[in-house]
């Protein structure tokens, strides 16, 4: 891409090699950094080396499962307020009602991060999610002038309004900071961490902010718009909604969802795996050769960039089968995803810290959502995926919602 290297890499045996090096050598791609430099900083998204492995050694532990467990009922908390919702328009609509779900699932998203994550509810987080929206739609076009040129400072109107945003996003998070309670959390981890570091006050601050803008950003995006594309599947396959609802039923017995009934969700499970197959919110996984590396039998240079593009690996008729455009979660049932062909959650040492927790969280939402409503696919949606850093619905999704009548 103009002067910059790059090596596609779709061949599982060097995506093999990826997922098994471990070595600081191979980093996060240093391509657009900075286009993207106000959303994550030096965040643990992007940031490599020492700095990389000491944030990764903070805020993974609290996303092991037992965290995960205990935030289950939080979980659970926050889908309310979308249940009821929908409730009412259903209800007051005369039983059925159309609904574009985007922008309630997103709430649902950032509720859930913001109260397990940060001890605080959505409406506190709420102005800081808006904003990191617009962040994430302002530096989704690569910024040509700061790449090209270093222009980093040059005030044109998208630098500004970007600036604008960065000082904004940093003001809320450092508030959220200061009312921060006793609770333990990753908040209380971050702010531990950045105590215990001997580095000046700015420092510290950058250090807070930019790990917890990318915690605001990875854990609200990617999960909200996964439950968007896994709600248009199951509004286009009632067959596989039918068995969900089934296996909800059949799991629950009528007691609100729980870590146990979770990890016996075997369907729900291989409809959400499907669809990140079919859709996964990572359209690259990208990274850099900081110095000379050989993966797969392939000699890579220091320097030269890395790009694994998941949706061609998962969407290889060799990989796959010949029905790798259909939607068929049943390929899940009795292998394990293909390692090195499978990477929604990305790779290697670099794979998404989150991902157990975005699976609990994805799982109480559908399972929901299923056991209440019966979903139809709206004449009002448009097919319409777009790259936004993130694959997400252009133009949204538009479901057809009717009540539960048989509760078997
Ligand atoms: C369905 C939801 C999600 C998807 C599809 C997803 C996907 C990804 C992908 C593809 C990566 C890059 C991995 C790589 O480069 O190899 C990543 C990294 C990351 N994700 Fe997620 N993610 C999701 C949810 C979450 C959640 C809920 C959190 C936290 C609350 C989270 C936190 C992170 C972090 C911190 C990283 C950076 C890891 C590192 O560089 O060490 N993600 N995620």
């Amino acid at each position: 891409m103009g002067n910059v290297v790059f090596l596609h890499v779709s061949r599982p045996d060097v995506v093999r090699d990826i997922n098994l090096c471990v070595s600081l050598d191979l980093g996060k791609s240093s391509y657009l950094k900075a286009t993207h430099e106000p959303l994550f900083g030096g965040g643990i998204l992007k940031s490599n080396g020492e700095a990389w492995l000491h944030q990764r050694k903070i805020i993974a532990p609290e996303f092991f499962l037992d965290k995960v467990k205990a935030m289950v009922d939080l979980m659970v908390d926050s889908a309310q307020p979308l249940l009821k919702l929908w409730e009412e328009r259903v209800d007051r609509n005369g039983g059925i009602a159309d609904i574009k779900i985007d922008d309630d699932i997103r709430a649902y998203s950032a509720d859930v991060i913001s109260r397990t994550c940060f001890g605080s509810s959505y409406i506190k987080g709420k102005e800081i999610f808006m904003k990191i929206r617009e962040l994430q739609q302002a530096v989704s076009k690569p910024n040509v002038l700061a790449e090209m040129t270093g222009l980093r400072f040059f005030p044109s109107t998208r630098n500004k309004q970007v600036w604008e945003l960065h000082k904004e996003v940093r003001k809320l998070i450092l508030e959220i900071v200061k009312e921060s309670g006793e609770d333990r959390n990753l908040l209380s981890a971050i702010l531990h961490s950045a105590s215990c570091s001997r580095v000046g006050i700015t420092e510290a601050e950058n250090f807070i902010v930019d790990n917890c803008k990318s915690i605001y950003f990875a854990g609200y995006e990617s999960t909200a718009v996964t439950a968007a594309w896994c709600l248009m599947l199951l509004g286009l396959h009632p067959e596989w909604q039918d068995r969900v609802r089934a296996e909800v039923h059949e799991v629950c017995r009528g007691r609100p969802v729980d870590s146990q009934s979770l990890q016996k969700m075997k369907n729900l499970t291989m409809v959400i795996q499907e669809t990140l197959r079919l859709y996964p919110a990572g359209a690259f996984v990208s990274r850099q050769a900081l110095q000379d590396l050989r993966l797969g039998g392939v000699h890579i240079p220091k320097g030269v960039n890395i790009y694994i593009p998941v949706s061609t690996m998962h969407l290889d008729p060799k990989l796959w089968g010949a029905d790798v455009k259909e939607f068929n979660p049943e390929r899940f049932s009795d292998v394990k995803p293909q390692l090195h062909s499978y990477l929604p959650f990305g790779a290697g040492a670099r794979t998404c810290l989150g991902q157990g927790f975005a699976m609990a969280e994805l799982k109480i939402l559908i399972s929901l959502i299923i056991s209440k409503f019966v979903l139809k696919l709206s004449p009002h949606y448009e097919h319409s995926p777009i790259l936004k850093l993130i694959v997400e619905p252009e133009l949204g999704v538009d479901l057809t919602l009717t009540k539960v009548q048989c509760l078997y």
